[in-house]
């Protein structure tokens, strides 16, 4: 079962040349992205760092796409006002990451931003079985978080058409995200299983020619 809604491409900023952030991001804009894929880590939740709603703020006049902040923290709901505030207009955050899922999603719609969660390779779907209602966007790691470049988990894919299953049946719009080691090789394993955002890192910001890269994915 696909997705009737158009495919997206979601460039992660996670391998973007973090000496010349604000230029990355306008230029990812006129290659052609959807959405602008930005990875918060805490070195707690996953075993990596990378930046926090300061950055999310500076960066936010350099491009009107819609920013989806991917939140791999532990705790996240101390936070999620200052990404709010910093212009993200996506908040995913990860079912593993506290023991109150619907509270933080509760709490990230009150805020007025798209409500995602994502799920670690090791989550099965039914962790979402009761917070369907509540989500606008659902992220499946193609690879345990915390780092770009690794390769595509082929055992998330059952994961992927599952999901879309569960969505298609709530009848609502719900986006299924697919984040990992997506490449022209992978990215139609992902959307024969039913994803209809791409999120990818090494494959976009790691070529030369963005444009390109995209159209390559988009093609794929
Ligand atoms: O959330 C992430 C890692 O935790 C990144 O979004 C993801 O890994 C993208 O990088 P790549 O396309 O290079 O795999
Ligand atoms: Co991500």
């Amino acid at each position: 079962m696909t997705s009737t809604a158009p495919h997206l491409i979601a460039p992660s900023l996670l391998a973007a040349d973090f000496a010349r952030l604000g230029e990355e991001v306008a230029a990812i804009e006129s290659a052609g992205a959807d959405w602008l894929h930005l990875d918060v880590m805490d070195g707690h939740f996953v075993p990596n760092i990378s930046f926090g709603p300061a950055v999310v703020q500076a960066l936010r006049p350099h491009s009107r796409l819609p920013f989806d902040v991917h939140l791999m923290i532990e705790p996240v709901d101390p936070y999620l006002e200052a990404f709010a505030k910093a212009g993200a207009d996506h908040i995913t955050i990860h079912a593993e990451a506290g023991p109150h899922l619907h509270r933080s999603l509760q709490a990230i719609r009150a805020l007025g931003v798209k409500a995602g969660v994502s799920l670690c390779p090791a989550t099965p779907p039914e962790a979402l079985s009761q917070v369907l209602d509540m989500v606008d966007l659902i992220l499946v790691m193609s690879v345990n978080p915390g780092f770009g470049g690794q390769k595509f988990l082929h055992g998330q894919v059952g994961k992927i058409r599952t999901l879309r299953e569960m969505i298609n049946k709530t009848g609502r719009q719900i986006r299924l995200a697919v984040d990992g080691g997506i490449d022209t090789e992978t990215a139609p394993v992902a959307v024969a299983a039913g994803a209809d955002v791409l999120i990818a890192g090494s494959a976009v910001y790691g070529r030369d020619d963005y444009a390109a890269a995209i159209r390559a994915l988009r093609s794929a």
